[in-house]
């Protein structure tokens, strides 16, 4: 089994995070809390609470994370096309395997990486949600969690393993299409602009990088939605009795709109994020040969 892809995609999903995480906590925060009026109003609160590390809140432990989630993610879409069209990652430009091939492979990834990726989503999610300034003020409440490991320790405490797997279902329905279509965009935009055999050019790679994050958080925002609310749920909102109660009670309250929340955010940040992780994951295995 190749592991160039795995490191390749590590490397790369930690590039892509860093310039993506500030958006990330914004969306987040739209998704779950409903004291915002809009991306502006959220900016310029958090900004304003707790300067601006608080929008790189929750950052340290995805960047852990993601030596896990984005190699298993790279990793295993390229061994998945590797069985399914016996060719190498070096020999697929001259031989591109089919679309129903690159679904597959994508879907095969996202399915894999959704497990890996639930328990550090939560705290993730969980840390992006406390809105207490980091540093002490007087007369203001302390945060519930204090870190990464606390927040693991005391959901592990109160709830168990199964407790920090809480939304892994919404979050594995949400990837296992949707990295179908990004590993499908990707390519295709890619053929667009590169004559046959040839490798894209980088300016091809950074648009067809950015077009597929972008399509891809389109397609799975209604669940990114869904997925974070199951994981907030229990602390500030009320629990709710499963996937289906989540999306029709949201949908009660609040309306349709509802699946759409953080979507203009969450494309915004998926074009700089995909470009850099595809640009930095080709050339890292056209450097390795
Ligand atoms: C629609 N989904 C779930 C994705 N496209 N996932 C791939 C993640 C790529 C990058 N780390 C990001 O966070 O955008």
């Amino acid at each position: 089994m190749p592991a160039e892809e795995f490191v390749a995609g590590w490397i790369s999903g930690a590039l892509g995070l860093v310039l993506g995480h500030p958006f990330d906590t914004v969306k987040v925060r739209l998704q779950t809390q409903t004291t915002y009026r809009g991306i502006v109003d959220c900016m310029v609160k958090t900004y304003r609470h707790e300067s601006l590390l608080g929008f790189f809140k929750g950052m340290s432990f995805p960047i852990a994370s993601i030596a896990v989630v984005n190699s298993v993610l790279f990793g295993v879409y390229s061994n998945a096309l590797l069985v399914l069209t016996a060719t190498s990652h070096q020999e697929r430009r001259a031989q591109p395997p089919s679309y129903t091939h690159v679904f597959v492979a994508g879907c095969t990834g996202g399915f894999l990486q959704a497990y890996c990726l639930a328990p550090f989503d939560l705290i993730k999610v969980r840390l992006q949600n406390q809105t207490e300034p980091r540093a002490k003020q007087p007369g203001s409440p302390p945060p519930r969690y204090r870190g990464p490991v606390h927040c693991a320790a005391s959901i592990f405490q109160a709830e168990g393993t199964r407790g920090l797997f809480r939304g892994a279902w919404a979050l594995t329905l949400r990837d296992t299409p949707t990295l179908g279509i990004y590993f499908v965009t990707y390519e295709w935009l890619c053929r667009q602009f590169t004559p046959d055999g040839q490798n894209p050019s980088s300016g091809t790679v950074l648009v067809a990088g950015g077009f597929a994050g972008i399509t891809s958080w389109v397609a799975a925002t209604p669940l990114d939605v869904i997925k974070s609310r199951m994981q907030m749920a229990g602390l500030k909102q009320r629990a709710y009795g499963g996937l289906l109660d989540c999306m029709v009670s949201s949908a009660r309250q609040e309306g349709l709109g509802v699946f759409f929340r953080g979507l203009i955010i969450n494309s915004a940040r998926a074009f700089p994020v995909n470009a850099v992780t595809f640009l930095s994951y080709e050339y890292l295995l056209l450097s390795w040969g």
